[in-house]
């Protein structure tokens, strides 16, 4: 007889390594990081049995219990009765347990073993347990529990050949087996099981030195954890500036190079013209900022995998509470200051739906990695390399800045909405502290290989396409005399139309130019800025002058501070628009989003400026 594919689904209380477990039965590279609510949707895969024979994989959301508490866990419950729309009911159920948190992980793992499936169960991360010495006896544990288990390390490979020997093993008894019933068992019930079958199981638990508990000790205390995660955001600030400079400056040369080199070789022509302003000068100008992205994931991705990253959300609790958030919505906000996509994903593991709302309409205030290259060229031309302190330095500081008034700038809206569009009391924070890992160099590095593929493919679709368009505008149609093009051309046409509105907050016809493609996203501004400058500029102006040197003969101080104010808030981004549809099911709320954001970066603009101009820096 043939059937189809069999489907196996990963389940179990989050952060247990459904996802670490998944990656290396399929191959795939699926996010994993060292805190809870990290998958917040389904994501399928291919695995093979020993025999060859495929397997459909689908890792899960991490949950407490087939009740439902947040959108994520919906989609766990959904998907393991059979009822998600494209995915049919698994024929076997995995689930993943963690071995050093054995107690807490048997509640649920009951209640999906009573539901008389075929179930399997991981013992996973036998080898932390075995860190804070724990030896668990997974026989014992099997007849227990009355399901087979397997002791696996997911991040080492360890246990796999088993696991999927097991799950052949079911494949067959899957086809026919009528669900058993069991008697009805209460939550409180299953609680007091999980004690008794995890103390059944650790044969024993050594006295172990935890250094862990020393580090929560000063990490998580009230007075000394926030000036050691200050420090910390600080240190990652200065060390974005001061070690990506050479490389950045290495790459700069480069293209420069480049342009010069193509406008040595190639005759005087339009698409001499449309490589060198275009493409070289407008993508190179993002492009420049790869070793910036990759030095800011470096920390995030080590802040995630050490499991300091969750420490950091407990700090910052107390914080949120005072402005109506509860610390579930800070790992979705964290992930913002990557990108706001995934952060606005990541609020499905958010309870209440008003503090998820506000969360969502929040999210575009942190510093995503795409305001970095144009801050950092603001930065880099208007603010003078100089040591405040002994290392540290000025442009780093101003940057922190920027991220700080972000924050400021969210918690400020929080304050607002939770008093107004989303009325609501705080809901409390309860999340489990992950384990303290050590990074491992190769996770890391196929996490930075993942941002700059994602970064470059940017640079290379969107960035390049929107680069171009922009450029025809500005050179259409062809203007007499080289020195008039811009303002002869189409885009010049629409420029100055939107400088009228924007002349107030101290923007010129360039910046106008620049905001239009910047919708798409912002890193486009740069690409957009150094197009129009090398367009603009007459040959021999151009070359060898930097975008910024360019920038500061055109733009006042007071110009650039205003320009790095809108971008604290200006909402430019098409995708974060488009998620926000999403999440929230219609436009209303992208609609709310976009409207007080650009109210929010008109005002600070405005005041930036009007403030710099006082102060004699127009
Ligand atoms: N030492 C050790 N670490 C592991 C193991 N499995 C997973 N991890 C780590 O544990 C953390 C959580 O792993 P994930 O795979 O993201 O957990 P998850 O169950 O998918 O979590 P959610 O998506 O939040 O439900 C990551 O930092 C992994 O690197 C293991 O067997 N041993
Ligand atoms: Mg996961």
């Amino acid at each position: 007889m043939t059937r189809q594919t069999m489907i196996a689904a990963l389940v179990g209380n989050p952060n247990a390594g459904k996802s670490a477990l998944f990656n290396a039965l399929t191959g795939a590279r699926q996010k994993i990081a060292n805190y809870p609510g990290v998958t917040v949707e389904r994501k399928s895969g291919r695995m093979l049995l020993p025999s060859g024979e495929p397997v459909e994989l689908v890792d899960l959301p991490g949950s407490y219990s087939l009740n439902p508490s947040s959108p994520d866990e919906e989609v766990t419950r959904d998907v393991i009765f059979g009822r998600m729309a494209g995915q049919a009911q698994p024929d076997v159920l995995v689930i993943v347990l963690d071995a050093s948190n054995l107690e807490q992980h048997l509640v649920f793992a009951q209640e999906i073993i009573e539901l008389g499936r075929p179930v399997i169960v991981a013992l996973n991360m036998v080898d932390l347990a075995e860190r804070d010495g724990l030896v668990i006896d997974a026989g014992a544990l099997s007849s227990a529990l009355g399901v087979p288990v397997f002791p696996t390390v997911a991040v080492r490979r360890r246990g796999l050949a088993d696991l999927t020997a097991a799950v052949a093993a079911l494949r067959d008894r899957s086809l026919d087996a009528e669900p058993a019933h069991r008697p009805h068992v209460t939550a409180p019930e299953r609680r007091m099981l999980a004690r008794q079958i995890a103390r059944g199981a650790i044969l024993s638990e050594t006295a172990q030195h935890r250094i862990h508990t020393q580090l929560d000790r000063v990490l998580l205390h009230p007075w000394l954890g926030p000036p050691v995660l200050l420090a910390l955001l600080f240190v990652v600030f200065q060390a974005v500036f001061s070690w990506a400079k050479p490389l950045q400056d290495g790459l700069d040369n480069a293209f420069s190079g480049i342009g010069d080199l193509v406008r040595s070789e190639l005759p005087a022509s339009l698409l001499r013209d449309f490589l060198t302003d275009g493409v070289i000068a407008g993508v190179g100008s993002v492009v420049v900022f790869l070793p910036l992205i990759l030095i800011l994931f470096f920390f995030i991705l080590t802040m995630e995998a050490t499991g300091y990253m969750a420490r950091a959300a407990f700090l910052m609790d107390r914080a949120m509470a005072g402005v109506g958030l509860s610390g579930r919505s800070f790992i979705p906000l964290l992930s913002s200051f990557a990108c706001a996509v995934p952060g606005i994903m990541a609020t499905r593991s958010i309870t209440d739906p008003k503090d998820r709302l506000t969360t969502i309409l929040i999210a575009p205030l942190m510093t995503c990695s795409a305001r970095l290259p144009v801050y950092t060229v603001i930065i880099g031309a208007f603010v003078p390399s100089r040591q405040v302190l002994p290392g540290i330095g000025q442009q780093g500081l101003v940057l922190f800045g920027l991220y700080v008034f972000g924050v400021l700038g969210a918690m400020g809206a929080a304050l607002l909405l939770r008093r107004t569009v989303t009325k609501g009391a705080a809901s409390g924070f309860i999340m489990e502290m992950p384990k303290y890992q050590l990074p491992t160099v190769k996770d890391l590095a196929l996490g930075l290989w993942q941002r700059a593929y994602v970064f470059l493919r940017r640079a290379g679709t969107m960035i390049l396409s929107v680069t171009v368009v922009l450029w025809l505008l500005l050179n259409l149609p062809r203007a007499e005399n080289p020195q008039d093009q811009v303002d002869s051309s189409i885009a010049g046409h629409i420029a100055n139309g939107l400088a009228v509105v924007i002349e107030p907050i101290g923007f010129n016809r360039d910046i106008a130019l620049a905001l239009i493609p910047a919708m798409a996203a912002r890193e486009v501004a740069v690409s957009a800025l150094a197009t129009t400058y090398a367009v603009g500029a007459s040959d021999d102006e151009a070359q060898g002058k930097t975008l910024g040197a360019q920038l500061k003969t055109h733009w006042s101080l007071a110009t650039a501070l205003a320009f790095l104010a809108w971008f604290v808030f200006a909402p430019q981004c098409m995708s974060t628009i488009a998620v926000t549809r999403r999440e929230t099911n219609g436009w209303k709320w992208p609609a709310f989003m976009l409207v007080y954001l650009f109210g929010l970066a008109y005002v600070a603009a405005g005041l930036t400026y009007w403030t710099a101009v006082a102060f004699g820096l127009g």
